[in-house]
């Protein structure tokens, strides 16, 4: 049968990648490793996420443009100390046709070394200021690491913000708005919770000065996992690329901007499978699927008459036309040639949130049977009632899924004191919450004597992975009681610092 074939609760990996291929999400591109192709469903997805938080950030003020794709190698010198870590990622274009190019161009993996030679050219007074741009596009990042849809993909779509402000705390407000925005994509569109927090010195974007970030939680596996990110630049790229204004309170006196950036990409789209999906195949928050409901004939014989079967063709279009006059996504399954039965299985596997069975006997009893693809439970609405029921139907399984999801990560979100617990913990699909010192080195350590032989994942190809030890998630802004000052130490015993705050640690993709 076309249905997935691995449990999600024995092999994740493999589960995820037939979930979102069979779903029709996604199609591996197989001519070259690390590329997909993404399908209706998940482009609707990505276009709902899109209309909804391009429509917040134009109410902020922020414009959109579009730059080249590629960049030179010059303007990839002036920010070399940052990028050096990441040149292996840089894809490069050295010819055209059977030509050598002159100089070769790399393809961007993010467009800050782009946009900021004519940020500095456009931004010359105060009254530029905040000058804000956002671009949707692909990056391109050639990643070593193991690819996978969605999460680790050699091309992904994004959006990316890029904006300029007189002072540090203007710059910091906007930071924080947008991590905001980021956090509604995750909880009021796909359902998923985040704790919003700062990354540590050791997790910034190294370019960067500090960095805001919403952070999720993958049940299955523990994991925790960076959903998207909202940089505060400091004055680091402003003083690479010579961004400034002159200073409205000293005359002659020249500032550095304050610069942000912020980005969130298709990534999410993977986060939102891996949280809600089950064995039947993908699950989808109602505000983001193309199909709210889907309505699927019943109880058809070859006795049936044909009277029978054109009143409820006609009573099912009626039906569809009044669930669209209520805003419902709604579509009819009237495939000639397959059983219910087949189509049930079909619609579950595509994730639609809520399916309406209507037959002769429905029909007689004026009642239309509906079957939640979240928890299962079946019922019936009364026809008459469909229109008002099913929109307030689809609000609730909305809330489930969220509270769902929300109760699993905070029941797996363990404030700890006591060292020794932390490496069960997470062997227990956990992450923890401890007091920590904030130094690099401090948290070297904690990825090293965290490892644990006990717990190793299945890799995609079905094979034990090495285990990984936790690293820190974020800062979190909702700092819990208990840490004095001066007082309580560093939870990592070969530490001894004092401890600066609560920071989240976990294993993570
Ligand atoms: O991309 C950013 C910072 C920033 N870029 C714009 C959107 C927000 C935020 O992601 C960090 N970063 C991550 N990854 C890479 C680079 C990089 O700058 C550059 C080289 C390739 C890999
Ligand atoms: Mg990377």
């Amino acid at each position: 049968s076309n249905g997935i074939s691995v449990k999600k609760e024995e092999s994740f990996s493999q589960w995820y990648q037939e979930v979102v291929t069979k779903c029709e999400l996604v199609e591996y591109y197989t001519e070259i490793s690390g590329f997909y192709i993404l399908r209706p469903s998940s482009m609707y997805v990505w276009n709902t996420i899109r209309a909804w938080f391009q429509s917040r950030i134009e109410q902020m003020g922020v414009e959109e443009t579009s730059f080249p794709m590629f960049l030179s190698s010059k303007s990839l010198e002036k920010e070399k100390e940052h990028v050096e870590g990441f040149a292996p990622e840089l894809a490069w274009v050295t010819k055209a046709g059977d030509k050598d190019l002159e100089v070769p161009v790399a393809v961007r993996p993010t467009s800050e070394a782009v946009m900021y030679p004519y940020y500095a050219k456009w931004i010359r007074s105060h009254r530029d200021l905040p000058f804000r741009l956002n671009q949707w596009n692909s990056v391109v990042r050639w990643e070593a690491k193991q690819t996978t849809p969605f999460l680790r993909a050699r091309e992904f779509m994004w959006q990316e913000g890029h904006t300029a402000h007189l002072t540090e705390q203007l710059a910091e407000k906007e930071v924080l708005e947008i991590l905001e925005l980021y956090a509604g994509v995750y909880e009021q569109l796909l359902a998923v919770p985040v704790v919003r927090g700062r990354k540590t010195e050791n997790e910034k974007f190294a370019g960067g000065y500090w960095t805001s970030t919403c952070e999720g939680f993958i049940p299955s596996t523990g994991r925790g996992i960076q959903g998207a990110t909202s940089h505060a630049l400091g004055q680091n790229f402003s003083k690479m690329f010579d961004i400034t204004v002159e200073d409205p309170n000293q005359k002659g006196e020249k500032i550095f901007v304050w610069q942000n950036s912020w980005g969130l990409s298709t990534r999410v789209i993977g986060v939102m499978v891996m949280i809600h999906s089950d064995n039947k195949g993908l699950v989808l928050p109602p505000r983001v699927s193309k199909f709210q409901v889907v309505i699927i004939p019943v109880g058809l014989t070859a006795k049936t008459t044909t009277e029978v079967r054109e009143n409820l063709a006609k009573q099912i279009q009626d039906l569809a036309g009044s669930l669209k006059e209520n805003g419902v996504r709604t579509e009819v399954d009237n495939r000639e040639g397959y059983t219910p039965g087949f189509k049930f299985a079909d619609w579950e596997m595509k994730g639609v949130p809520l399916r309406l069975e209507f037959g002769p006997k429905d029909a007689a009893n004026s009642v239309v049977t509906y079957s939640r693809r979240d928890t299962g439970l079946k019922g019936t609405i009364p026809l008459a009632e469909v229109g008002s029921q099913v929109p307030v139907l689809l609000e609730k399984i909305q809330q489930d899924m969220y509270d769902k999801a929300n109760e699993e990560f905070t029941s797996h979100r363990l404030t700890l004191t006591d060292w020794a617990e932390v490496v069960p913990a997470l062997n227990n699909r956990n992450v923890v919450v401890i007091p920590f010192c904030g130094e690099p080195s401090c948290e070297e350590r904690i990825k090293e004597t965290t490892k644990s032989d006990e717990h190793r994942e299945l890799g995609p190809d079905g094979k034990p992975q090495p285990s990984m030890g936790m690293k820190s998630l974020c800062i979190p802004f909702d700092q819990p009681s208990g840490l004095v000052q001066g007082e309580t130490k560093c939870l990592n015993p070969e530490c001894g610092s004092l401890a600066k705050s609560w920071v989240m640690f976990g294993r993570s993709y």
